[in-house]
């Protein structure tokens, strides 16, 4: 039974595996708690686990132990048909996000609303984009308002990327989680693309957890920095408690992070300021 002060997200303990022959840990131990609203960046080398918790923050992926509540709901608990409803909640922006190529721009926006529709609505929406203004002003938000008509197939690796995260403007989703969306993206669109997703959640008060190599950024833009490491949560802090000795121990022994901050760029504790 969800209330208004029941979390988004209640994890304790939660191991996550991959399929395969070693079924190898990607993810143990982990405990988080993230409110209605709350903005976080996930941030840790590669391979530390940030996809695989965004994808089980999804129920997209299934935890092999501990306790997993989104919206105060055990999805793996759940029917089908429940856990289905509950992952209209729920948005993942995946890092390339699954469009098909043939499709038009405003085509695949619109798919955002499928949970919305009625199989007639969606196969309508095939044919004749229902609602093409609502795309037109997601795609513009992004700054991709020419686009409405390309083919997905004739869009840039940034560009197809903004639009993916353009289907997370049309969605009902209060669970927002997107995977290193910056990857393709110029320092502009990088603040762009970070102010509209912030603004996006705060307007409708929806959890943000945003993975970024973008250490700078991450720690610029979101209140709360999560660290993973190993498949573990090194450190879950505001960002005015996480430290240069922090930020250099999370990437030891790893090739530095794009656009990591310069040693003298930084005081200790780190003083940063919001870009909101
Ligand atoms: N489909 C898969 N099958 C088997 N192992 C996987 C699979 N996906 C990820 N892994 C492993 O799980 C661990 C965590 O991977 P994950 O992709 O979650 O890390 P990440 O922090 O997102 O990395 P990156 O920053 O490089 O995207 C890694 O050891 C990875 O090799």
């Amino acid at each position: 039974m969800q209330s208004a002060s029941t979390p988004v997200y209640r994890i304790k303990r939660l191991v996550a595996r991959h399929a395969g022959g070693t079924r190898a840990l990607a993810l143990q131990g982990i405990e988080l708690q993230i409110g209605a609203g709350e903005q976080l960046a996930l941030i840790g080398p590669s391979g530390a686990g940030k996809t695989t918790l965004l994808a089980t923050l999804a129920c997209a992926h299934r935890p092999a132990e501990g306790t997993f509540e989104a919206f105060g709901s055990r999805p793996w608990d759940l029917s089908d048909a429940e856990r289905h409803r509950l992952r209209a909640r729920l948005f993942l922006a995946p890092q390339t996000p699954p469009l098909p190529p043939r499709q038009r721009v405003v085509t695949a926006v619109l798919a955002a609303r499928l949970p919305q529709w009625s199989l007639w609505q969606a196969l309508v929406s095939l044919v004749k984009p229902q609602d093409p203004e609502a795309a037109y002003r997601a795609l513009v938000r992004f700054n991709l308002g020419d686009k409405l008509y390309s083919r997905v197939d004739r869009l840039s690796g940034g560009e197809r990327q903004r639009c993916g995260l353009a289907r997370l403007l049309l969605s009902n989703a209060h669970a927002l989680l997107v995977d290193e969306p910056l990857s393709a993206l110029d320092p502009a669109l990088s603040q762009l693309t970070l102010t509209t997703l912030q603004q996006e959640a705060a307007s409708r008060n929806a959890a943000l957890v945003c993975s970024l190599h973008q250490v700078d950024l991450a720690l610029a833009h979101f209140p709360r920095i999560v660290a993973l490491k190993d498949g573990k949560v090194a450190f879950d802090l505001p960002r005015e408690q996480v430290t240069q000795a922090m930020i250099d121990e999370l990437y030891l022994n790893e090739p530095p992070p794009a656009n990591a901050p310069r040693q003298d760029d930084l005081a200790t504790p780190l003083a940063v300021g919001a870009c909101l």
